[in-house]
């Protein structure tokens, strides 16, 4: 049960967009993570969903029934917020308790007190039961507003932001819960998020959201792997991809990249790479790197050269940025490293890695 379909939804504040024209299937037991800048749309989509804001125009089915004009409580939808929504005079006890003694839930006490514990100790919040709101931190409370939603065991779960309060150490932890408990619950799972890396570590499937569009839709391997346009590029991916334009030339037969700025750094492509810029016509095009495909090398092996500008260097792993003359490149390196500013390096980019956008349009060259 949970499946989910827009079909051409939009919802207007007025004036203002909340989400534009909005196609898209949710299917039964995915794990969805909405991503998207502020603004985008993701809490929009999901007050849709929940039957918490009317749609302008467009249909919505839950399970293949149309619940445009069906209200919130008869969706068997559950959503939780980042403001927690927590009843301040009722104990954590009762705040998870309360959606199972609605009317129609007819549960026994004892059925209420089981379903409570389980989901309190899975949350790790089994001791905070008898608080009250106030008495708890930030990350806490929302570990009990997550708790009610789950409690319901509702058929469609709306999630926005579940995890934003909650410290790094308990938020890897919760992660894991939650990709557990979704599998357990067999409930179909919508997930706001900002934070892309927790979008593909828990996503089946991921929508990249912008100015109430979807932007792609796709597994977390498609949309890294394959972004649509340089929107999608730079959102996912930590450290960002760099971009930088590039002169298209013929040289010897062979088609150059060069960058503006500095023709210091120059890739000569070779098979489908030469061939998507060859079709593609237009003497200019954006480059893009992952800073993982950016190798230091020795100077004989080295494609350009660039300055250490800054090191961050991590427990795990490191940040490099170097200067090529006008422009800035992050490069990822081992955790071990060590550089000084100014110091002069040698780097090698396998031109297979590239990635190619159009000048204008910001789109893909494979997408076009
Ligand atoms: N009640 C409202 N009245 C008017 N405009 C609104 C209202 N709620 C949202 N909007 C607008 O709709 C657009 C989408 O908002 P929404 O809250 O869905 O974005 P979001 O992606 O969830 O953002 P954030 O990450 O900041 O929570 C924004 O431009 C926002 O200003």
């Amino acid at each position: 049960m949970g499946s989910v379909i827009f079909e051409n939804v939009t919802k207007m504040y007025g004036e203002k967009v909340g989400i534009k024209d909005v196609s898209l299937e949710i299917y039964e037991d995915e794990f969805l993570v909405i991503v998207g800048p502020s603004g985008a749309g993701k809490t929009t989509t999901l007050k849709v969903i929940a039957g918490l804001l009317d749609i302008t125009e467009g249909n919505l089915y839950i399970d293949g029934r149309n619940v445009n004009k069906i209200p919130p409580r008869d969706r068997n939808v559950a959503m939780t917020f980042e403001s927690y929504a927590l009843y301040p005079h009722y104990t954590v006890f009762e705040n998870m308790a309360n959606p199972l003694r609605a009317p129609h839930m007819n549960f026994t006490e004892k059925e209420i007190e089981e379903k409570v514990e389980r989901i309190a100790g899975m949350l790790e919040i089994d001791h905070l039961l008898e608080r009250f709101p106030k008495e708890l931190s930030g990350g806490q409370k929302q570990r009990v507003s997550l708790g009610r939603a789950m409690v319901r065991e509702p058929s469609v779960f709306l999630l926005d932001e579940p995890l934003s309060h909650v410290d790094a150490k308990v938020r890897h932890r919760m992660r894991l819960e939650l990709n557990r408990l979704q599998k357990e619950l067999n409930a179909t799972t919508v997930y706001v998020t900002h934070d892309y890396v927790e979008g593909l570590s828990l996503a089946d499937r991921i929508v990249i959201l912008n100015e109430g569009e979807i932007i792609q839709v796709g597994t977390p391997h498609e949309i890294y792997n394959d972004p649509l346009n340089e929107f999608v590029a730079t959102h996912v991916g930590q450290p960002e991809m760099n971009i930088f334009d590039a002169l298209v030339s013929l040289e010897n037969g062979k088609i150059i990249l060069t960058n503006q700025e500095s023709n210091k750094i120059k890739f000569v492509l070779e098979g489908d790479t030469a061939e998507l810029v060859k079709n593609h016509g237009k003497n200019k095009v954006r480059v893009g790197i992952r800073p993982q495909d950016i190798k230091i090398t020795s100077q004989e092996k080295g494609d350009f050269n660039g300055k250490v500008y800054v090191y961050e260097p991590f427990v795990t792993y490191g940040i490099l940025t170097v200067n090529v003359r006008g422009i800035q490149l992050q490069i990822l390196t081992e955790h071990d490293s060590q550089f000084n500013i100014g110091d002069n390096i040698a780097l090698k980019v396998n031109p297979d890695d590239l990635y190619l956008f159009d000048k204008e349009s910001g789109m893909n060259l494979e997408h076009l």
